[in-house]
Parts: structure tokens; sequence; C-alpha cells
């Protein structure tokens, strides 16, 4: 009995990039997960162990970026054929390439108006379309009688390509972190608000809309110094807006967007290319409520 290698291929799966077009100040973003995985003359790594043949997944992953950046990300197809074809046109033992590209579609926050800010905030703030969940949760001992009614929202992704610094901070012996002045700030944010009453006089699907309407513009308005900053800035804009609401609860994961150092190829990255990193992630967490508002009771459990 001979044992032979059978069909084989490998690659760089999930490389999440991030592309930042800036057209004077209106920024547009592309986003998307590419998976790389390359055949070819591939016995000899397998039998023996030589690496003559291979061309690393890590330079894959940089190729993404280095595309990104030199070609910008257009139609995901066009995006993919450019890297199919250069790794088989570039490298004599590569025969084939697969290259799949997922784009995730973001979408402008409108704002009514962003007179303080240098940049109108909806050029540079995004929601992503498609990913977020509607919430109630309710409790009732009869009709009337200690009800309670929290609405809100999971998963609102949202993102601004600039407008965001985080330095300041404790720098102990094991921080690393380089303080910044420019940083992309996305997060997906998890929130849930109290109504001060049960009764329905106000409609609730209106006062859905108007409350996520707020958490939006604020996030696009506020140039935001911390995440932490931001939430509040977030529930302050609700219970400003909203007298029916007197509690505001989030949760904000800090979906990190690294700048990619593409000085190795000869390129700047003048926060344009970003590795979008899913983990681990700093999570921010906190409530905002007006001074008058009535005993939650049940509310939250
Ligand atoms: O907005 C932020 N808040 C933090 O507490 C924090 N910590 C960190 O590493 N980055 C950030 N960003």
């Amino acid at each position: 009995m001979a044992i032979v290698l059978g069909p084989n291929r490998y690659g760089k799966a999930e490389t999440r990039v991030v592309r930042v077009t800036k057209d004077a100040g209106v920024h547009h973003v592309k986003d998307c997960n590419v998976s790389v995985s390359l055949s070819g003359d591939m016995d000899q790594v397998h039998l023996s162990g030589d690496n003559a043949a291979v061309l690393t997944t890590d330079a894959q992953k940089n190729t993404v970026f280095a595309f990104a950046k030199k070609y910008g990300i257009g139609e995901i197809e066009e995006f993919a054929l450019t890297l199919a074809r250069h790794f088989v046109d570039s490298q004599p033992t590569i025969r084939h390439a697969r290259v799949e590209v997922e784009e995730y579609g973001w979408d402008r926050i409108p704002v009514q108006e962003a007179p303080h800010l240098g940049l109108r905030a909806e050029q540079h703030s995004f929601v992503r379309n498609g990913s977020e969940v509607r919430t109630a949760l309710v409790h009732s001992d009869g009709s009337g009688a200690d009800e309670s009614v929290v609405s809100g929202l999971t998963d609102l992704v949202v993102l601004n390509s600039t407008g965001s610094e985080f330095h300041g901070y404790i720098e102990d012996e094991y921080t690393t972190l380089q303080p910044t002045d420019d940083r992309v700030l996305a997060t997906a944010v998890t929130a849930r608000w109290r109504h001060r009453s049960a009764e329905a006089a106000t409609a609730f699907g209106r006062s859905y809309r108007a409350a996520r309407q707020c958490l939006l513009e604020a996030f696009a308005e506020t140039h935001s110094l911390s995440l932490q900053q931001t939430l509040y800035q977030m529930g302050r804009r609700v219970l400003n807006e909203r007298r029916e609401i007197c509690e505001v609860r989030m949760a904000m994961p800090n979906k990190h967007h690294f700048v990619v150092d593409l000085e190795p190829f000869g390129m700047d990255n003048d926060n344009e290319v970003f590795y979008a990193a899913d983990r681990p992630y700093g999570l921010i967490e906190g409530s905002v409520l007006t001074d008058d508002a009535p005993d939650p009771l049940f509310a939250w459990e």
C-alpha cells in the first residue's frame, strides 16, 4: 500500500482590513474580510518540510493590506481578482489562487447639525447596516400595577473614522499603548433604556426611533477623548431629548482598529489602512440616569 498526498491548499483566512479614503474631508469606508487560499507545487513542504515553494500566509496578509493602500478597495470582485492574479503571476510555485472577500456595508449617520465641529460629523461617522436588533423587557403585577418597560437595542455598530483621541492615562510598568490624537473609534452598542412609566401614552415605536437617533447623533457629534466619555454623552442625549425615559444602560466594546505598518513596503499610512481586531477588546459599560428617576423595581431583571 502506498500513501500519497492528496489535494491541498493553504493561505491566510479572514484578514480584516478597513480602508478609509479621504476626499477633501469627506471620508469613505471599505470594511472587508479577505481569505486567501493558494495551491501549486506544494508537495515538498508536505513530504519533507522544504519550504522553498511557500509564500508565507503572513506575506499574503501583508499583501492584502498593501494592496488596500496602493489600489484602494473598489468593488470587492476587482480587489479579489487583483490579489489572486498577483499571487499566481508573481510566484512560479503558485498555480491557483482562491480569494474570498466579504464586505460589511456602512451607511452615513445623518446628523441635524454640527456647527461646533470643524469637520461635519456625517462626513466621518458611519453605522453598519443590517446588524442591529431591537429589544423590549417588561414586568407587570397586573394591569397598571408595578409595571416597568425597558426598551433597547443590541449590535448597533458605529464607527468614527476621525474625531477620537486617547491620551493622558496611567503609564505603569506594563503600559505600552501609545497616546493618540487621531484614531478610529468603533463599537457595537448594546443599550437599554427604562421608561418612566409603562403607560403607552408615549408611542413606543416613535420613542424607540427617537432614542436610537439620539444615540447615533451623540456618537457622531462627540469629539471623543475616550469611549467612556462618548458613552456618557450618548446616554445624556437620550435623557435630555426624551422625558419619557429616565435611565439608560449601555455596554460598548471598543472595536480596536490598529493602523497597519506599511513602512516595510515603502508606503506611509496616514490613518488609511487598518487591521480590525476582534479580540481581545475593551468593554466599556455604564448607566446614565436622571436624578428624579423612579424606583426601578424589577425593571432590569
Ligand atoms: O476609549 C478608551 N478607553 C479606555 O479605557 C481604553 N483603554 C485602552 O487601552 N484604550 C482605550 N480607549
